[in-house]
């Protein structure tokens, strides 16, 4: 223990003995414009800035209805068959009534975007800030450009209730083991992630049984924690399954909540 309370200082939650108590109070700094200004390029000042993006990705996403992550290659070009089965994906999500959300890049996210904005529906972008200059594609009818990719990927998860992923590369991996990890972990619940493409996927889904599963590495039932398939159709079909199954038992939730809660009041009566 200090000798007494006047060897300590309290700044908000923080506090500070001896020889340890800063020169200046909290207030003094803030209103004193002198000074050297580095602090703006700083870690607490940056946790600011990622606060600001949650704040902002919150405030746009938080009315939008059901939807639907749409994730594949940026590097893929309109006109090819990967592109057309994009453009064909975001119109039958947005005919179902989903919105379609994805990286607002270029490539199979545009192709997404387009699909779903052509059919009138609701075409998100969540773009992020990258090394060499890039807008949020043509197709995009709302949009929100991140600072941070973590930011940004709490947003694809947050606020749509599956992950349709096309061919890609590394981002697109990405995302696709995120979804995957937090699938496994119990962190979301009820979230088909549809890989889309047999031929380009067959390769990755046939190492992960016959390495991973073989190895004891994943359980047996983890490999049901995604499906591929190469029919449009199938994949809308899939998530409407996934989302009136979740429905029921939410419904299922409801109703067990609402009778204990009378054999509660009954007991008590
Ligand atoms: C031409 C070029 C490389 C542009 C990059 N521009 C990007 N814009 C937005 N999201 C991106 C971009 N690159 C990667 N991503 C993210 O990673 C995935 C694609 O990465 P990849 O091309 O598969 O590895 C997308 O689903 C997206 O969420």
């Amino acid at each position: 223990m200090t000798d007494s309370r006047s060897a300590e200082r309290q700044a908000g939650p923080l506090t500070y003995r001896g020889r340890e108590i800063p020169r200046s109070t909290t207030d003094q700094r803030l209103l004193d414009r002198r000074g050297p200004t580095d602090w703006v390029h700083t870690d607490p000042w940056r946790v600011l800035r990622i606060q600001s993006e949650f704040v902002e990705g919150f405030g746009m996403l938080s009315e939008v209805g059901r939807a639907v992550c749409v994730f594949g290659s940026a590097r893929v070009k309109p006109g090819t068959p990967y592109y057309r089965l994009g453009e064909t994906i975001g119109d039958k999500l947005a005919r179902a009534g989903y919105t379609v959300i994805t990286g607002g890049g270029p490539g199979l996210m545009e192709a997404a975007n387009k699909g779903a904005a052509l059919a009138g529906g609701t075409s998100i972008g969540l773009g992020i800030e990258l090394p060499f200059e890039q807008a949020l594609n043509e197709y995009v009818n709302m949009g929100v450009t991140f600072r941070y990719f973590f930011v940004r990927k709490t947003m694809f998860v947050k606020y749509s209730q599956a992950f349709v992923v096309l061919p890609g590369g590394f981002g697109t991996l990405d995302e696709l083991f995120e979804a995957i990890t937090l699938v496994q972990t119990g962190k979301v619940t009820r979230f088909p992630v549809i890989l889309v493409g047999s031929e380009f996927w067959g390769g990755l889904v046939e190492w992960i049984r016959e390495r991973l599963l073989a190895e004891q590495l994943i359980s047996p039932h983890d490999t049901d924690l995604f499906q591929v398939t190469d029919d449009p159709d199938e994949v809308v079909e899939s998530i409407r399954r996934a989302h009136a199954e979740w429905e029921r038992a939410v419904e299922e939730e409801e109703a067990v909540a609402e009778l204990e809660e009378a054999l509660h009041e009954a007991e008590n009566a």
